[in-house]
This record gives structure tokens, sequence and C-alpha cells, in this order.
């Protein structure tokens, strides 16, 4: 057996074109905020890529690029600005932040309405309790990846392969809110094999590259694949996930990467930025 492919790209274009309908129905076109501090090689290519598919669906968008000097007050600061100023619907700050900088404070002084990536803690509490306006945007985007190709949720057996703040909790709490059985797995997690092979589900999110390997997957899951680990093969920079590519060959459908969740998260980033901007606009 091979694993139906299960690429971000289809799903990221529908996401893209409904999120065009609902620009083009407000009367003006809801404006991102994207924070970055310092050079990561990384984060500048991220805030790249999300800057330009702004501007592909008709948002508005503006990159703060701050010097990796920058202090954390001057960075409160200027959040209080973008905060304030009502031209702009969301804000996101790209993480990670230099060492200087309390993640904490900053993810705090975003205003909760403004907050694109579902990271405020308002948010976070509202996610748990099933009823978030904004969500974060891997997780977000791989439940449109699942609606688009039609893969059960409810009732299902879903094992969240790591827990941090970004995509293993968030994944957990949104797969929760939509009826699947969840299990969150992570380093200290004993006979992790046993426990993944339960499930029709499993969402990877350990950032080592190959690390689900064949042994561990039911025949016929669902795997999803968010892992990105650049590494080096025959003197050559490649992105790898971290499912070995070999589960193919035993689940029932695979994202592949490059090319899958991605894809999404950029996609869902300019949802929930609309979504930011209707919620002001409902509210009057
Ligand atoms: N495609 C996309 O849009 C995105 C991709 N990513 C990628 O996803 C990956 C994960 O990112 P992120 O969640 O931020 O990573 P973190 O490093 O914050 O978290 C990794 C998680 O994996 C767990 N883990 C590590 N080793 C093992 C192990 N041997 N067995 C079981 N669990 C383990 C850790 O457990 P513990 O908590 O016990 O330490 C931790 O919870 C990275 O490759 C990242 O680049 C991230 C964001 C978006
Ligand atoms: N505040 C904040 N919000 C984030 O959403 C956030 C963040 N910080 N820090 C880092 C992670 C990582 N992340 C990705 C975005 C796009 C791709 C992406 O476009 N990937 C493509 C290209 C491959 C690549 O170059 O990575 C693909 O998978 O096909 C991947 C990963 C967002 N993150």
């Amino acid at each position: 057996m091979t694993a139906r492919p299960l690429p971000g790209a289809p799903v990221a274009d529908a996401l893209l074109a409904r999120v065009a309908g609902r620009v083009s129905a407000l009367p003006q076109a809801p404006r991102l905020a994207l924070v970055r501090v310092g050079e990561d090689p990384a984060s500048v290519s991220y805030v790249r890529s999300k800057d330009k598919k702004a501007h592909q669906v008709g948002l508005q968008s503006e990159v703060f690029a701050l010097p990796e000097s920058t202090s954390q007050t001057e960075l409160l600061a200027l959040l209080d600005r973008l905060n304030a100023d009502v031209a702009v619907s969301g804000i996101l700050v790209q993480l990670p932040l230099p060492p200087h900088i309390s993640e904490e404070a900053v993810l705090l002084a975003v205003d909760p309405a403004k907050d694109v990536d579902g990271f405020h803690p308002y948010n976070v509490a509202q996610m748990w309790a099933g009823r978030a306006a904004l969500n974060p945007c891997t997780p977000a985007g791989i439940l449109e990846l699942l609606d688009f190709y039609a893969v059960p949720v409810a009732g299902q057996r879903a094992v969240v392969v790591g827990r941090s703040e970004i995509v293993g909790r968030p994944m957990a709490a949104m797969l929760l809110a939509r009826d699947a059985t969840v299990t969150i797995a992570h380093s200290r997690t004993a006979d992790l094999a046993a426990v993944t092979r339960e499930a029709d589900l499993v969402v990877v999110a350990v950032g080592r590259p190959h690390f689900l390997t064949p042994d561990m997957v039911k025949p016929g899951a669902t795997v999803i694949d968010v892992g990105i680990n650049r590494i080096e093969v025959e003197g050559k920079g490649k992105i790898v996930g971290d499912v070995h590519p070999d589960v193919a060959q035993v689940a029932g459908g695979l994202t592949p990467v490059p090319g899958g969740v991605g894809l999404l998260t950029v996609a869902q980033l300019m949802a929930n930025t609309v979504t930011a901007a209707e919620l002001v606009q409902d509210r009057g």
C-alpha cells in the first residue's frame, strides 16, 4: 500500500480564495503588522513569505524589522503603537525572539483582538474552552487540510507528538474541540511507538528529521508531518520533515514536506487577519 499524498497547495489555494472574497467585502483592506527582531535566516524568510502572501490576497501588510539589539521596552512600545492604530487589524511577532526579550511579556502585550497567531493567554484559554475566534495558524491550517481531504476527526483516536505552545498543545486543543479522542505524547512518553500505533490520526511536531518510522504507525492511519528540518545531504541543503519516507508504505494518507503544512500556516494567517478585521467591524 502507498499512502494518499495530502499536498498543502490545493488546500491553501482554496482557503486563500475565500480570504480574498472576504477581503473584498470589507470597506477597507485589513492591515497586517509583521514584527521580527534580529536576522535569524529562517525568520527573515518566513516573514518575507507572509508579507508576499498578504499582498497577493489584497491585504495590506508591513514588516517591522528591528535590529537584534532592540530592547524589550522598545519592542513593547512598538506593540502599544500598533495596538492603538485602528488601521492595523493583525499583529504577528515572529518567534523565536532574542534571549534578552521575554516571549511571555511580548505575547501578553499584543491586543488579543489583533493576535492573529492566537498566542495571547486570553486566546489560549478561549481555545481550550473550544470557543476561540483566533486560533494558532499551524493547527488551524491542519484542520483545514483534514476537512479538505475529508479525513474524519470526530470520534477518531488522535495522537499529537510534541507539546510546544505553538504547535502540539494547540493542535491537541483543536482536535479535542472537534471531538477527537486526543493523546499528547512528548519526550518523556514511555513506549511511544505503542501509543502512536493506536492512532487513526498522528500529528508529528517534534523537530527531528525522519523521527516517525513505519513501525510507529497503524496501517491506514493519516499522518500529518509538521516538521521543518534543514539538513545537508551530499553537501546540499535540503528540507525534510519529522516523518520517515517509508511511513508512506503503511499510512493511509501523508502530508509532504515541503509543500504540506507550512503552506497552510501562511494561508491561515491571512484568514486570521481577515477574521480579526471582521470582528472589529461586527462590533461596530
Ligand atoms: N510547518 C509549519 O508551519 C511549522 C513547522 N514547525 C516545525 O515543527 C517542528 C516542531 O516545532 P515546535 O513545536 O516549535 O518544536 P519544539 O522544539 O518547541 O517542541 C518539540 C516537541 O517535541 C517533543 N520531542 C522532542 N524529542 C522527542 C522524542 N524523542 N520523543 C517524543 N517527543 C519528542 C518535545 O518534547 P518535550 O516537551 O518533552 O521536550 C517537544 O514537546 C519543528 O521542525 C519546526 O520547525 C513549527 C511551526 C510551524
Ligand atoms: N509568531 C510566529 N508565528 C508563526 O507562525 C511561526 C513563528 N512565529 N516562528 C516559526 C514558525 C515556523 N513557521 C512556518 C511558516 C511557514 C512555513 C513554510 O512556508 N513552509 C514551506 C516552505 C518550506 C520552508 O522554507 O520552510 C513548506 O513547508 O512547504 C514553515 C514554517 C511559522 N512559525
